[in-house]
């Protein structure tokens, strides 16, 4: 992997202000998202903004970009007052912004994606689609991709959508970028890639807004911090002046809370035994090439791999949605070949997929209907839901994964992102699954939340619950698994007890290829 340039600390002056928001509040019915916030934006400068799930920084992102008007407050831009309409608005006059949820058509282009907007796209119809298609092919290729300009955007994985809303913004020339949770579906290489543009951008004097939850990577990439608490300014400070602990205390009020497991536990019988599944990728290759893995009851495995490893395939195969793989899978001691997703869940296997918004949600359901959606047979009493244990379900799930919502009542497009995740977890918990596969489960929630998300699969796998964790975060993977099995080109390329393993191995498993893996079982 490349090194990342180091950035240079930027000394803004007062005069660098591009973008500043003064005494900004919003109010939802029910819900003080912010209050008496101010905020600035300089050129050349990366400002982070920290905050717990629930915190208001994607609503304050959303003002500044045009996306929300403020309930109070004022915003300036050059020391002139504004007010944005639209989104297109804050984007006439150099603002971008990359949302937290991923905000692009599925039926359309990449490039026509990248170009949305644009006056030569209009009606659904590319004018200049040559010209778009090449400058697009040109965007990708800066951020060392080569996704095809001219493949339909609902084809990608999240990591290459996640990839084509940095080439959106890229492609409007920016004086302020905004960048919600940028990484939260890349991989390791692809974040240095997005460090270096960040660096570019930086000496370009372009003002940079970055919010995330991975705080080994702000404190990289920061100048300044910005932390809200509950809608508030908790706290503002020079990057160099602070350590992770520090940010930590500010966000949550307490000490970290990302405790590693600790020994693992005696496991019970095996729970899920995959044998050599694969899923031959139609233009050529495998997605998945001859996989196996005996998980046993009480079992923490964690599946570590860089994008495109084939992890989220495999997944997909064995909740069976992919029925096109071969191989056999089977579920405390069940075959499950031929068993459509529905009957896999009921039989107790449970799936967290990485891609909440499309998958996880349904959105213009409650709260408290989506947590029970796969479940809703638990509270069958004859012909009819028992309202009574179904609430007190939905009440008990929302207090032990820290939901933060004023009633289970509201739609769960009015939670922010990470309490988003939060829901589906909770929902794939409360179907009491034998087997737990959650893919990027930690994706878009705080430190604290997280800590809470792995206690409680803790707690479950202790009364035999089996878990496979798919993560691209090194850490996580070495702090929360009995197991670590690495995936590349579609193969396990590693299998690891967590004791012993060291982080230069894990990362050497990810990047071996397929055909050294095929070689070295040869050799064997
Ligand atoms: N459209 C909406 N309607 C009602 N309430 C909302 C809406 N959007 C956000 N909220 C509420 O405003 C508060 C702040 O949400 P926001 O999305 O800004 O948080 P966040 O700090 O970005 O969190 P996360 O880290 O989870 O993304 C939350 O309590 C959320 O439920």
């Amino acid at each position: 992997m490349a090194p990342s340039p180091e950035l240079e600390p930027h000394e803004p002056a007062e005069d660098d202000v591009v973008l500043r928001a003064e005494q900004v509040g919003k109010a939802y019915p029910g819900t003080t998202a912010l209050q008496g916030v101010d905020f600035e934006v300089c050129a050349g400068t990366v400002t982070v903004l920290l905050g717990e799930n629930g915190a208001g920084k994607s609503t304050l992102m959303k003002i500044l970009a045009g996306a929300e008007r403020p309930s109070s407050g004022r915003l300036y831009l050059d020391g002139r007052e504004v007010a944005f309409d639209s989104v297109n608005d804050a984007a006439a006059l150099g603002i971008g912004i990359i949302f937290q949820e991923l905000n692009l058509c599925p039926n359309l282009s990449v490039a026509e994606n990248i170009f949305l907007g644009h006056p030569a796209l209009r009606f659904g119809i590319d004018v200049d689609k040559k010209r778009h298609v090449a400058e697009a092919r040109k965007l990708l290729s800066r951020l060392e991709h080569d996704i095809d300009p001219e493949a339909l955007v609902g084809d990608l994985r999240l990591a290459e959508q996640q990839i084509v809303e940095i080439a959106k913004a890229l492609a409007r020339n920016v004086r302020v970028l905004i960048m919600d949770e940028p990484t939260s579906a890349l991989s390791a290489t692809e974040v240095e890639i997005l460090f270096r543009l960040i660096g570019d951008l930086k000496a370009a004097g372009v003002g940079i807004v970055y919010i995330s939850h991975r705080l080994d990577e702000v404190v990289r990439i920061g100048d300044r911090v910005t932390v809200l608490r509950d809608g508030q300014v908790k706290a503002r400070a020079e990057m160099r002046d602070v350590d992770i602990p520090w940010l930590i205390a500010e966000m949550v009020g307490r000490a970290a809370a990302f405790e590693p497991q600790a020994d693992p536990l005696p496991l019970g019988p095996p729970v899920l035994e995959i044998e050599e599944v694969s899923l031959r990728n139609p233009h050529g290759g495998f997605f998945v090439e001859r996989v196996s893995l005996r998980l046993r009851a009480g079992e923490v495995v964690g599946l570590y791999g860089l994008l495109g490893a084939g992890r989220s395939e495999l997944f997909e195969i064995l909740i069976g949605a992919q029925p096109d793989a071969v191989g056999r899978v089977r579920l405390a001691g069940e075959e499950l070949a031929g068993l459509p997703i529905a009957a896999r869940i009921r039989r107790g296997l449970a799936l967290v997929p990485e891609d909440r918004q499309r998958e996880g949600l349904v959105q213009c359901l409650s709260v408290g209907m989506n947590l029970t959606l796969a479940s809703l047979h638990r509270f069958l009493r004859g012909t009819s839901i028992d309202p009574g244990q179904e609430r007190s379900a939905v009440t008990q799930t929302i207090r032990d994964l820290l939901i933060r919502v004023s009633s289970p009542l509201v739609e769960v497009t009015a939670l922010s992102g990470g309490n988003q995740q939060k829901v589906v977890i909770g929902k794939a918990l409360l179907t009491q699954p034998k087997v737990l596969l959650l893919d990027e489960p930690s994706r878009g929630i705080d430190v604290g939340a997280r800590a809470e998300v792995f206690r409680t699969v803790r707690r479950l796998a202790r009364d035999g619950l089996g878990v496979v964790f798919a993560t691209s975060d090194l850490k996580e993977v070495m702090a929360m698994a009995d197991r670590i099995l690495v995936m590349a080109d579609g193969r396990v390329t590693g299998d690891f007890p967590r004791a012993t393993v060291t982080e230069e191995q894990l990362v050497a498993a990810a990047n071996r290829t397929a055909v050294e893996a095929r070689c070295e079982e040869d050799a064997r």
